[in-house]
């Protein structure tokens, strides 16, 4: 979140692209129920209780539960969580959902007032996002785009960096194509550890440090769909409040 806020604060571009990768799971889960056509309001992690319901109700959305609360036998059979598993499984999900998480939706909320654009990036939509954005620099060579790989937290509330997001922000980036020349030292990197990762991503991301924490959680199948590369073809986009899917310069779906 630090690194958001630094990056943003000292941007000069006029206009300002951000991508929050967030892979286990918020973008991941983003992604999933943008695709199935639902709206994601994204909702600050440490707000939660009766401030969600409150938020959830006045935007006439359905508030996500914990997710081992999802999986109880007494849950709501349509109770939906973080659990990307569950928003994929769901034989129908609410058209206006509220997700909070503790990285990439506290990041997302804040970015909405300091971007112009705020989109929800994972391996699922690299393919389609950075397309997109690859054609917007194209066609807006003055357009700065930047990619956040928004990491974890230790116990503490410090910034863990997650290996996950680097190779999410780095399929993004890989998918851009932008010329190299054009592209940071850092972003490069990032592009370089996906490529490199590719081959094996199916494996990797249950054998890395975040994938072994929801698996030990029982939440494996978590880890398999934020896996599938290039799955989902809709692009979340941050729009008055929510992610929609982006269907065209300055349109939204509603
Ligand atoms: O979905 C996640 O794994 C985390 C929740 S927690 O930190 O594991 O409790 O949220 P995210 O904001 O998506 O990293």
């Amino acid at each position: 979140m630090a690194g958001a806020r630094q990056l943003l604060q000292t941007s000069s571009a006029a206009h300002c692209v951000v991508v929050v990768v967030d892979v286990l799971s918020f973008s991941t889960s983003t992604s999933i129920a943008v695709n199935r056509g639902a709206a994601v309001f994204p909702y600050r992690w440490h707000s939660r209780g009766q401030q969600l319901a409150a938020y959830a109700q006045r935007q006439n959305a359905v508030p996500a539960v914990g997710r081992l609360e999802a999986r109880r036998p007494d849950a709501p059979h349509d109770a939906f969580s973080l659990s990307p598993a569950r928003l994929a499984q769901l034989p129908g999900l609410p058209a206006r959902i509220v997700l909070p998480s503790p990285n990439g939706a506290t990041i997302s909320v804040w970015c909405a007032g300091h971007a112009d654009e705020v989109y929800a990036g994972c391996l699922r939509n690299a393919g389609a996002l950075g397309g997109l954005l690859g054609k917007r620099l194209h066609e807006e060579p003055q357009l700065s785009v930047a990619v956040i790989a928004a990491g974890e937290q230790w116990p503490d509330g410090a910034l863990r960096p997650a290996v996950e997001d680097l190779w999410g922000a780095g399929a993004i980036i890989a998918a851009i194509g932008a010329p190299r020349a054009d592209v940071s030292y850092e972003a490069r990197a990032a592009a370089d550890a996906f490529l490199n990762v590719r081959p094996e991503l199916r494996t990797a991301l249950p054998a890395c440090g975040s994938g072994i924490e929801l698996a030990q959680r029982g939440f494996e199948d978590d880890v398999r769909y934020a896996a599938e590369l290039d799955a989902d073809g809709l692009v979340p986009q941050l729009f008055n409040g929510a992610f929609r899917s982006h269907v065209g310069p300055n349109i939204i779906a509603e």
